[in-house]
């Protein structure tokens, strides 16, 4: 199957004040692309991910959209945050959270349409939330806030999601939906997975962008672990776990952070 680009980013460099993060990589996101990106703490990883999505302005470099393969000012993206960037002492409730996620397709002056409301009361459904609509963010468990949030990124029907550690939300119950949920929207746009937890990524991902500095891509996930190792900058072991193959660091000591 041909491949479509997506997002391209070519030679970006970022960072914040004087200390460069992300140093002059190139990285290319695809249409229905499952992209999975690994690396150690203070990598970069949440970086490139504010590049993407234009919170952080790149030094240097170029950052290209993409729609039916012809280039675009930009696209839609959703963004569920890593969650210890979320204020959870917010005085708003399931319904607004998912709600939100409209607020760039609402004119300034006009309220929600029917359509938005039933769009909102439809990823609350899919999610699992219903019953829940009016409860505080502050009175749920990591996983319903989860769902909540991971609603809020969906709603707008975006062509790419963007997920950054949705694994530390600890819901294991909802781990395993969490992933079949993804393969589903799947279909329908790219997702970016940033995560620690390699043998998860390597299990659902389509391709691998390992960050630490620089950025290595893989474009399937049959990667030797050599590779994993060279690039992670860490020793990674493989370890049984049921059937499938998991991958799990060694404890090692980081001296990335500079
Ligand atoms: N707002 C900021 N101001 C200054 N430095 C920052 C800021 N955000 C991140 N950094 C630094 O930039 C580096 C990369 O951080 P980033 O959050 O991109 O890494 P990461 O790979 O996502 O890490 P983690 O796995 O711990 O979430 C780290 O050294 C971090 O301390």
């Amino acid at each position: 199957m041909k491949k479509t680009p997506l997002i391209q980013l070519s030679d970006i460099s970022a960072g914040y004040d004087r200390k460069t993060v992300l140093d002059h990589i190139d990285l290319t996101v695809y249409e229905q692309d499952f992209l999975g990106v690994i690396g150690p703490n203070g990598g970069g990883k949440t970086t490139l991910i504010k590049v993407i999505l234009g919170l952080l302005s790149p030094t240097s470099g170029q950052i290209r959209f993409f729609r039916n393969g012809t280039e675009v000012p930009e696209i839609s993206m959703g963004y569920l945050p890593q969650y210890n960037a979320i204020d959870k002492k917010f005085p708003i409730s399931v319904y607004e959270v998912v709600l939100s996620g409209l607020n760039r397709q609402k004119s300034l002056l006009h309220p929600f349409s029917r359509e938005q409301h039933e769009q909102v009361q439809h990823v609350i459904a899919q999610m699992g939330l219903e019953g829940l609509e009016k409860r505080a963010i502050g009175q749920l468990s990591g996983g319903q806030l989860q769902r909540a949030l991971l609603g809020r990124a969906l709603v707008s029907d975006p062509q790419v999601v963007i997920l950054d550690e949705p694994n530390t939300y600890i819901d294991k119950r909802f781990e395993a939906k969490l992933y079949s949920l993804l393969e589903e929207i799947n279909r329908e746009r790219a997702i970016i997975l940033v995560s620690h937890d390699i043998g998860t990524v390597l299990q659902n991902v389509k391709s691998i962008a390992c960050v630490n500095g620089n950025l290595h891509y893989h474009p399937d996930t049959e990667v030797p672990t050599e590779w994993l190792e060279e690039h992670f900058g860490c020793p990674i072991e493989l370890v049984g776990h049921g059937n499938l193959p998991h991958r799990v660091l060694k404890s090692h000591n980081h001296t990335h952070n500079g």
